[in-house]
């Protein structure tokens, strides 16, 4: 872990040489930063220190750092740093992800609403895990009737099962509102403003008070759009279920008991907030579970030699009967092998630290570099196979721990975690009960090998093409009859 060097007291981490103001920024990759950063893990150890315009940013890349600061030092390492573009011009700050922890009683509001509507409880409570079923059948049913399209299908049941369960937004009804394309209009917004290295202004955030007219202003026409967007998603919704509450048919939803708690006296702030959490589920929600879906599929169209029988459709009862334990186990390797967040969010240090005899100081930005804690070769031998029985058997424990990384560490870590365990554990179940996945085949009988290529800071495997079909007849009255 030391590298050989024994720590000193008071001294700077080691880290890879920089240039005066800019540090170490043309150093790193605009995509896949994860991967540059695990090769100087092999250079300076699993705790080193870059430069980014003059923050000391560190980079923690094995499971025991990033569990010793993160976690066990939770309280120093809970702020996030100021976002700019994200955050202040876009207005993603009133949300969770972007929220300063330390004496912000908005954060534990925030974090208070996750807990109630997706903590550990919630999720395994038979109403919520019924309407996962659901909507799993929705998917297993847009897989059936348009397999080529499985990417957009898993992103809308993402959207369909966060609307359905906090605004109690029927799936089964065409969209009338069009909710689907305004959360994805502002999730799109979300990523690009949230895309490390893009804008200048998160590096120099003097330049925020650039009008939109000055030259190099642009960005603040791109924040404006973005803005419109996500204040779409703020109100829309909302205004939704209060218009279903007056007219007498409301469907049963996280924000309707909210609403008849409050009982027509919520303020102004407390509607806000409500709103702001709303919108925070898709921050968080809308890209990661799809990306799981999709590199599941990938998986599976690159090893076809991993199947699972089950007598009739999986369900959340068979596996809290500990059926299924193959397939926790499959969902254990989608998030290790592709990690959906590779570099989990960034950590701010409230206040100066030392770790094994180096000094971290205030402010200093600390990332964990999850991927490289998810294909360390010490914990998980041939990472970068796709190996499910890694976590079964005797020697599994440490596997089976550090995996749980995927989702974060500390006061920050993922609010969602159960339910996109419940989401991609059920799609997983079902699709191999009920398809097989293979490599596409083109129109003249070759197979096409799928390219393992990810995109983006929520990675995603790229478009790729491969064959899902039917394992026997008969499938979608299977559905439509489990439907009903
Ligand atoms: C594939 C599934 C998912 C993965 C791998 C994932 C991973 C992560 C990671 C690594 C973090 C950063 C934790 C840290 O700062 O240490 C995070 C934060 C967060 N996630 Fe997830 N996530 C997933 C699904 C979800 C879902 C379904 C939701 C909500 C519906 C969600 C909501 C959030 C929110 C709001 C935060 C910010 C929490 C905070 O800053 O306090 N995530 N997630």
């Amino acid at each position: 872990i030391y590298h050989g060097r024994q720590p000193r007291k008071g001294v700077g981490l080691p880290g890879p040489p920089g240039v005066p103001i800019i540090g170490n920024v043309l150093q790193i990759p605009k995509d896949r930063q994860w991967l540059k950063w695990a090769e100087w893990k092999e250079k300076y150890g699993d705790v080193y220190r870059i430069s980014i315009f003059g923050t000391p940013t560190i980079i923690l890349s094995s499971f025991q750092a990033a569990t010793d600061l993160l976690e066990t030092r939770g309280n120093i390492y809970s702020d996030r740093p100021t976002a700019t573009m994200a955050g202040e011009l876009v207005g993603w700050s009133r949300g969770l992800g972007y929220a300063q922890a330390s004496n912000n009683p908005r954060f534990r509001e925030l974090r208070r609403l996750f807990h109630q509507l997706m903590g550990p409880r919630a999720c395994a409570d038979d109403n919520l895990l019924n309407i996962q079923e659901r909507e799993n059948k929705s998917l297993l049913r847009k897989l059936l009737t348009d397999p080529e399209n499985f990417d957009a299908h898993a992103r809308e049941c993402t959207s369909s099962l966060i609307l359905a369960l906090t605004y109690g937004y029927p799936s089964n009804t065409g969209d009338p509102l069009g909710l689907i394309k305004i959360t994805e209009d502002a999730m799109h917004g979300f990523a690009v403003a949230s895309e490390p290295g893009k804008w200048w202004v998160d590096s120099v955030p003097a330049l925020k008070y650039i009008p939109s007219w000055f030259p190099g202003g642009s960005f603040q026409r791109a924040a404006q759009a973005m803005r419109a967007d996500l204040n779409k998603l703020f109100e829309i919704p909302y205004q939704f279920v209060k218009k279903e509450i007056t007219a007498g048919r409301p469907n049963p939803s996280f924000l309707l008991d909210h609403l008849e708690e409050k009982n027509g006296h919520e303020t102004a702030e407390e509607e806000e907030l409500v709103q702001a959490f709303g919108a925070a589920l898709y921050s968080g929600g809308a890209e990661t579970t799809p990306s799981a879906l999709t590199s599941f599929i990938l998986a599976m169209a690159l090893n076809p030699q991993i199947r699972f029988y089950h007598p009739g459709l999986p369900t959340f009862k068979d596996r809290d009967e500990g059926k299924l334990l193959y397939v926790s186990a499959l969902v254990k390797e989608v998030w290790r092998w592709n990690p959906s967040v590779p570099l989990g969010l960034p950590h701010v240090a409230s206040e100066d630290d030392e770790y094994r005899g180096y000094t971290i100081e205030k402010g200093s930005v600390v990332w964990a570099n999850v991927w490289a804690i998810l294909h360390d070769p010490a914990v998980f031998s041939s990472p970068h196979k796709f190996q499910p029985d890694r976590y079964l058997g005797a020697a599994s424990e440490q596997a089976n721990s550090v995996v749980a990384s995927a989702f974060g560490f500390g006061r920050r870590i993922c609010p969602g975690m159960h339910i996109a365990s419940n989401s991609v554990f059920i799609a997983i179940a079902t699709i191999l009960t009920l398809f097989r996945i293979e490599k596409y085949v083109d129109g003249e009988g070759r197979v096409v090998e799928p390219v393992e290529e990810y995109d983006g800071f929520i990675s995603h495997p790229r478009a790729f093409k491969c064959r899902i079909e039917p394992r026997f007849e008969g499938i979608e009255s299977l559905l439509t009859s489990e439907f009903e």
